[in-house]
C-alpha cells in the first residue's frame, strides 16, 4: 500500500457518502420549494439597487449573504470540512477549534461557490419563481441563502467522494498513475459512474414530483382525504386523469432534475477532478 493511503484517519465509505448525497436531495428541493413561494423579486439580485450605510455597492442578496457568514464563520462553521463560504475576508472564530478527522488532502481549498452563486441567481431563480416583484426581499433573500448553503455542501461533497475513490484499493495506483500524469479528462473517466447519476435523476423527479405535491386543505376533503388524485412517481405525471396535464407541483420537476444533470453533478465531477490533481501536491 502507498505512503499517501496512510495519511489519512478512516474516510467515509463511498456508500456512506452516496447516501448523504440522496439525504441532500431532500435538502435541496425543499429549500427551492420554500424560495418559489416569493415572486422573482429581481432587485434583491441587481448590484448598485439598495443603498447601505456602509457604501457597500453588491446586491441585496449578497449584502446579505456577506452578513450571515460573518456571523456563521464567529461559530467557527467553515472550520468545518464540509461547509465553504461565499464570502471572502471572513472573520476568526469565537469558539476554539474543534479537531477535525484529517479526511481530506486540499491544499488548494477548492471552491467553486461563485460558478454555484451565478447558476443559482441567472438560473434557478427565474426558473423556480413566477416573475413579479411582491417586496418580500428578506425572506426571498433567506430562502436564497438556503438553497446556496445546500448546493455548496452538496457539490464540495465531490471532495469527500474523490478521496474514497482514491483511497479505494481496487483504483488507487490507476488514480495515482493518471494524477502524476494531469490526466484530467481520463480522471474524469474514471471517476464517473453514469449508472449512479442515471439512478439519481429518476430519483429526484420521483422526489419533485411527491414533495411538490400541495396536500394543502384546499386538495383534500372534510375527511382528510385527498380530492385531486395525484399520480405515482413511476407513472407519466398527470393529475385529473389528464395524461398530457402536467403535474401541478409547487416546484417546476423538470427544473430539479436539469438543474442537478446541467450543473449540480457537472460542478461536482470537476470539484472531485480539481481534488484528485493536486491530491499528490505535498508528496
Ligand atoms: C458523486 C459521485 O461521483 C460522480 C458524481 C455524481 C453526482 O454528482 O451525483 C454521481 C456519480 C459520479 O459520476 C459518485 O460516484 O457517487
Amino acid at each position: 500500500m502507498s505512503r499517501n493511503l496512510l495519511i489519512l484517519a478512516a474516510a467515509p465509505t463511498l456508500g456512506e457518502l452516496r447516501d448523504t448525497l440522496v439525504r441532500l436531495e431532500d435538502t435541496i428541493i425543499f429549500a427551492l420549494i420554500e424560495r418559489s413561494q416569493f415572486k422573482h423579486n429581481n432587485s434583491i439580485y441587481e448590484e448598485n439597487k439598495m443603498s447601505f450605510k456602509d457604501g457597500y455597492k453588491g446586491s441585496f442578496l449578497t449584502w446579505f449573504l456577506k452578513e450571515v457568514e460573518h456571523v456563521h464563520a464567529k461559530v467557527r462553521r467553515y472550520q468545518s470540512p464540509d461547509e465553504y463560504p461565499f464570502t471572502g475576508n471572513l472573520p476568526e472564530p469565537v469558539l476554539p477549534p474543534l479537531a477535525y478527522p484529517p479526511v481530506l488532502v486540499d491544499p488548494q481549498n477548492i471552491n467553486v461557490n461563485e460558478d454555484i452563486f451565478d447558476m443559482y441567481v441567472n438560473t434557478v431563480v427565474p426558473g423556480i419563481t413566477q416573475p413579479g416583484d411582491d417586496t418580500n426581499y428578506g425572506s426571498s433573500a433567506t430562502r436564497d441563502i438556503e438553497c446556496l448553503q445546500a448546493l455548496s455542501r452538496r457539490i464540495h461533497y465531490g471532495k469527500f467522494v474523490a478521496e474514497s475513490k482514491f483511497q479505494d484499493p481496487a483504483t488507487h495506483d490507476e488514480y495515482v498513475r493518471l494524477i502524476r500524469e494531469q490526466n484530467r479528462d481520463r480522471l474524469m473517466e474514471l471517476l464517473t459512474n453514469a449508472k449512479v447519476e442515471e439512478l439519481l435523476l429518476k430519483r429526484l423527479k420521483a422526489k419533485a414530483i411527491i414533495y411538490g405535491q400541495d396536500l394543502s386543505s384546499a386538495s383534500m376533503d372534510a375527511n382528510g382525504n385527498v380530492k385531486t388524485p395525484h399520480e405515482s412517481p413511476g407513472s407519466s405525471p398527470v393529475i385529473g386523469g389528464k395524461a398530457e396535464e402536467r403535474a401541478k407541483t409547487r416546484v417546476d420537476y423538470d427544473l430539479v432534475v436539469s438543474l442537478y444533470r446541467d450543473y449540480v453533478i457537472p460542478l461536482t465531477k470537476e470539484v472531485e477532478v480539481e481534488y484528485l490533481l493536486h491530491r499528490l501536491d505535498s508528496d
